[in-house]
């Protein structure tokens, strides 16, 4: 059966409308590339030298002449960057999230692309476009960002001055999927395996797909190895693009999956690129060279941690009747679900009854994870807890913090 291409695929009328991608001979490489030939690999360079100088002139000739990248340094200023989403669903979170850590955004109005943190006088918010973010990060014009993990993968394209200092924050959680339709020549196909088999799909006319991910796309078709695909970029509301006619598969981010059932689009297994969530980014020179950068990334994370661990889990307070600290320790420890973060906090309880101050009760404090609770309380009860006062927990402050341990390794300090 042979499909014919909509005529605005086959002639790609505006590189900005529709960007026919195909996957042979291959996807474009990423910014930095080294080839010396590829425009991409000139974009990269040249956005580098906007902010970062060379050191030298005699460096700059050697990496001429080796064909690497120039030696680059931090262009001084007084203040460490941070990137927040200016706008979209990750805006508001990404403020909420500071605030939930005591650092406060001062914007004093939305149209302001500038604010400030009280808490931290060295450092400057500025607000972007998530791509922006990821782009000012690599050319120096950001210090530290938080974004969606899928667009630091996609615009970051591996770039080592990446660096994730947080990789889970708990908000914007997503999964960048391909999606076909569950209907006509789809409607038996259940995985990436079966859509690459199906006899379509020729060199002529290959399998279409269109997306915003350009770069994570044919990367993850090439690593694959499903050849004869074609993307093609749209911005928004991809999931009318197969009812269209415009293409065969998607790729976009699904969340709920709320907008693929809408327009009759179904997963198939083996289609998920990445999962996604927002991400706490640094740029590695930045970190390096970058005066009070790390001081700042170091206090952010503590603070991070400190809410992020926090925020899962619960305290829960009892009264249990016993003879001894010991003996309640005991009976509480026998349970699966209640031992705390290291152990239970055991305290007596004085009872003063005619007269005489006497113990016959003894408080217990854990932590227990949100998803634990009502196992948790039953547990309780059955060793004899009751009383049970649940309260949310709003810091956990480890004796240190595994993140910041990872970040010295990975920045070798
Ligand atoms: N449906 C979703 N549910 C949860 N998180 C999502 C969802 N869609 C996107 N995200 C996350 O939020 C980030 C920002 O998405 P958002 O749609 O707000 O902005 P955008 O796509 O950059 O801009 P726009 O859609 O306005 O062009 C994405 O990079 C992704 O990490
Ligand atoms: O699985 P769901 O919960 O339905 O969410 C998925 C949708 O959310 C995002 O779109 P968004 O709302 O950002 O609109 P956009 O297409 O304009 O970016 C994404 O591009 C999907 O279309
Ligand atoms: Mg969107």
């Amino acid at each position: 059966m042979s499909i014919l291409l909509p005529t605005n695929l086959q002639k790609c009328p505006s590189p900005s409308l529709s960007l026919s991608l195909s996957l042979s001979p291959s996807p474009p490489p990423p910014i930095h590339s080294p080839s010396p030939s590829s425009a991409f690999s000139y974009l990269g360079t040249r956005r580098r030298c906007l902010r970062f100088v060379t050191s030298s002139v005699a460096s700059l000739q050697s990496s001429v002449a080796n064909g690497s990248a120039p030696a680059a340094v931090v262009v001084e200023r007084g203040q460490i960057r941070l990137g927040l989403p200016s706008k979209g669903r990750m805006a508001a979170d990404a403020i909420d999230l500071l605030k939930d850590c005591q650092l406060f955004v001062k914007q004093v109005n939305p149209r302001q692309y500038v604010a400030q943190i009280p808490q931290l006088p060295n450092t400057e918010v500025w607000f972007q476009r998530p791509k922006d973010i990821v782009r000012k990060l690599l050319s120096g014009d950001l210090d530290l960002g938080i974004v969606g993990l899928d667009t630091l993968s996609e615009y970051g394209q591996g770039d080592e001055d990446l660096i994730i200092v947080h990789e889970a924050l708990n908000f914007g959680d997503c999964h960048l999927s391909i999606a076909i339709p569950n209907y006509g020549i789809f409607e038996n196909i259940k995985s990436l395996k079966e859509l690459a088999q199906m006899p379509q799909w020729s060199e002529e006319r290959p399998l279409r797909v269109a997306t915003g991910f350009t770069y994570l796309g044919p990367k993850f078709m090439k690593e694959n190895g499903i050849q004869h695909v074609a993307f093609s970029t749209a911005d928004g509301a991809l999931e009318a693009a197969p009812a269209m006619g415009i293409a065969d598969a998607i790729l976009d981010l699904v969340s709920s999956g709320t907008t693929l059932k809408e327009n009759n689009l179904k997963e198939i297994d083996g289609g998920v690129v990445l999962e996604s969530q927002a991400v706490l980014v640094a740029s590695r020179r930045a970190l390096t060279d970058r005066k009070g950068a790390l001081n700042t990334v170091h206090e952010i994370l503590e603070r991070l941690e400190a809410h992020l661990k926090a925020d899962g889990q619960f305290t829960v307070v009892a009264n249990m009747r016993g003879n001894s600290a010991e003996e309640v320790a005991e009976r509480v420890l026998s349970q699966p679900s209640l031992s705390g973060l290291q152990g239970p906090t055991i305290s007596p309880v004085y009872c003063k009854q005619d007269g005489q101050v006497s113990i016959d009760y003894y408080a217990i404090v854990i932590c227990v994870p949100k998803k634990a609770l009502y196992e948790s309380v039953k547990q309780l009860r059955a060793v004899g807890g009751s009383g049970v006062l649940v309260s949310p927990l709003t810091y956990i402050f480890d004796e240190d913090t595994p993140r910041w341990g990872q970040l010295l390794t990975n920045l070798k300090l």
